[in-house]
């Protein structure tokens, strides 16, 4: 449904020493109709800027972007932003969705006044079926975001989110600010959502448990570049960066991921300065390999060495 291929982002910062800083290096992706994946790997990797390119939010300094066959890059807004519409992204904080001074209903309501499809009858019938379907009654319609719980606003959010009917959700820390009661409900809910109308879900995460359960694929990503991709990584890591992000999440004691971080080479394996299975074979220019079912950059698998 949606690819991205090649794509990298170099931001360039400062008027008279202008540095540049490429977050994402040739990053290839996809995703097909309701599936799940899972994006994970340490701040400051470029997981928010590669999905950020991928949804059209963020143009590429190169690469492509393809959604069911049609090349997104390069298309003229009036005609992306019919693309774009069915990309819903859910941000770490509902504040941020929605409008303080405004009603619920009104926010739940807003894409549908904007997108000019709907008579005002429609939509007084639509909201309360959006807000049902989160589990929230009638009585939230006239609420302010102040006089819900977190997750309730979560949820809000979330029916605002499927009000143009998207084949894709964005959740980008979507329940991190969230209590651990609360995120299990609301992930159960987009898990439900997901099947019934066969959306496509994008999760970004820094929760690795939660990635190895509900993601069919997970990619994990490490100084812009993808490490590993494949269902269950974390049981049988086979890149040195998966275990030691596992390890790190677990508070185990390693020999890898310092706190003290290293600069990411250039050239050959970008875990190098980090890895304690670095030989001179990983100063070599490092490619996506096919290791049991899995895509492996590394060439010294765990395991297999
Ligand atoms: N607008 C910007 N201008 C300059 N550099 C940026 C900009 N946005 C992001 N970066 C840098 O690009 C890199 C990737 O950022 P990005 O937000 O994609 O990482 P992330 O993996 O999503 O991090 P986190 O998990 O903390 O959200 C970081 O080093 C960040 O500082």
């Amino acid at each position: 449904m949606l690819r991205g291929e090649e794509l990298r982002k170099v931001y360039t910062s400062g008027m008279i020493s202008v540095t540049k800083k490429v977050a994402v290096d040739r990053v290839s992706i996809s995703i097909g109709k309701g599936e799940t994946i899972a994006i994970v790997g340490e701040s400051g990797c470029g997981k928010s800027t590669l999905v950020k390119m991928l949804t059209m939010q963020l143009p590429a300094t190169e690469g492509e972007v393809y959604c069911s066959g049609e090349k997104l890059t390069g298309m003229k807004w009036k005609e992306l932003r019919q693309h774009i519409v069915k990309f819903q992204m859910i941000p770490q904080n509902p504040d941020d969705a929605v409008d303080p001074r405004w009603e619920l209903g009104r926010s739940v309501a807003e894409p549908l006044v904007l997108s000019g499809k709907y008579s005002r009858g429609e939509i007084a019938k639509m909201v309360p079926e959006l807000l049902a379907e989160v589990g929230l009654g009638p009585e939230f319609i006239t609420r302010f975001p102040h006089q819900v719980s977190g997750g309730e606003l979560q949820r809000v959010v979330i029916a605002r989110a499927l009000a143009l009917k998207p084949d894709l959700l964005i959740c980008d820390e979507a329940t991190s600010m969230l209590d651990v009661s609360v995120q299990s409900y609301i992930m159960s809910l987009l898990k439900d959502i997901q099947k019934k109308r066969n959306i496509a879900l994008i999760i970004i995460t820094h929760d690795l448990v939660f990635a190895n359960v509900v993601a069919d694929l997970t990619y994990v990503m490490f100084g812009g570049k993808f490490v590993e991709i494949g269902e269950d990584v974390f049981t049988h890591p086979l890149h040195p960066y998966t275990q030691a992000l596992w390890d790190a999440a677990h508070y185990r004691e390693m020999a890898v991921l310092p706190s003290e971080k290293p600069p990411i080479p250039e050239e050959g394996c970008r875990y190098f300065d980090r890895c304690a299975f670095r030989d001179d074979l990983c100063k070599e220019m490092q490619v996506l390999r096919n290791i049991d079912g899995r895509k492996v950059r590394c060439v010294h698998p765990l395991g297999y060495t």
